[in-house]
């Protein structure tokens, strides 16, 4: 379902960063965990097409969204992600529900057409927002805030579901509510998700699988259902995720030869 293989370079004057995330998983919801600075944000933001890497591919759910070798690197409103950012990033002046719409309009026209109003209307409906949807986000509660981002993510139809530190904003005592919120969001909508965070509770609450990313690498993908890992691999340069069980039958099969070889 999600395919990643990234590998780009960011400076910051004389530091240099260098991202080579890679890993693949058929879960449903999929975290990327690991400590501040140690490549989560580039790597949600790749795959969202904010930033262009330098190398890799990015396919979800058999759709390729980027591809380097092949040419290919979807603009961000044809990818299909919803991005809820890490501080919700709500237009102030804009009232809630002109936020969720926002991004079914264009800079030249901010009106709603019909079905664009419908989905809003529908939005406002299954978020509880209808009573405050001509409120500012700033006279509404964290909770309510994350609400409305979600809405918004989720007003493109998108295909997945990008969550940047969901819970960062908020005060620790609404974490726990908002979390069953956020998961219960995901199973009505049937949405698959790629989340980051550096919150261990936001991965045993939400996520199916877990990859583990250090210094710009993807170093182990965790089962959090069975408590197992497994280490990724860097193999030729590039790292790579587990393979299913049936490969080594394959290369058995096939005599062990290493592909592109001969003899
Ligand atoms: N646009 C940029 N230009 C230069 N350096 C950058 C840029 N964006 C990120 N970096 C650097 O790349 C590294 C990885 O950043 P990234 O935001 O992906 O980390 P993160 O794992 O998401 O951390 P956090 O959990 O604190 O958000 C950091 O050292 C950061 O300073």
């Amino acid at each position: 379902m999600i395919d990643v293989d990234l590998q780009l370079a960011v400076s910051d004057g004389p530091r240099r960063f260098a991202l080579h995330t890679s890993f693949r998983s058929d879960a449903r919801r999929v975290a990327l965990y690991g400590p501040s600075g140690a490549g989560k944000s580039l790597t949600l933001q790749a795959v969202a097409g904010l930033l262009r890497p330098d190398r890799g591919h990015v396919r979800i759910g058999g759709r390729t969204l980027f591809d380097a070798a092949a040419g290919i690197d979807l603009p961000t409103p044809q990818r299909r992600v919803g991005y809820l950012f890490q501080h919700y990033a709500l237009f102030p002046h804009l009232s809630v529900r002109q936020n969720i719409g926002f991004g079914l309009t264009t800079w030249w026209r901010r009106r709603l057409d019909g079905r664009a109003a419908q989905r809003v209307d529908e939005l406002l409906a299954s978020f509880g927002l209808d009573a405050m949807a001509d409120a500012r986000p700033a006279a509404l509660s964290g909770g309510q805030q994350q609400r409305v981002a979600l809405a918004r993510a989720l007003a493109c139809d998108p295909q997945l579901l990008l969550l940047d530190e969901p819970f960062a904003a908020l005060n620790p005592m609404l974490r726990d509510g908002l979390r069953q919120e956020l998961a219960a969001v995901c199973a009505r909508w049937q949405l698959p998700v790629l989340m980051i965070t550096h919150d261990i509770d936001d991965v045993l609450a939400l996520a199916q699988e877990a990859v583990l990313i250090e210094h710009g690498r993807a170093v182990r993908q965790v089962n959090v259902a069975r408590g197992t890992g497994v280490e990724l691999q860097l193999r030729g340069g590039v790292a790579r995720a587990p393979e299913p069980p049936q490969a080594a039958a394959v290369r058995r099969l096939l005599g062990g030869a290493e592909a592109g070889g001969h003899g």
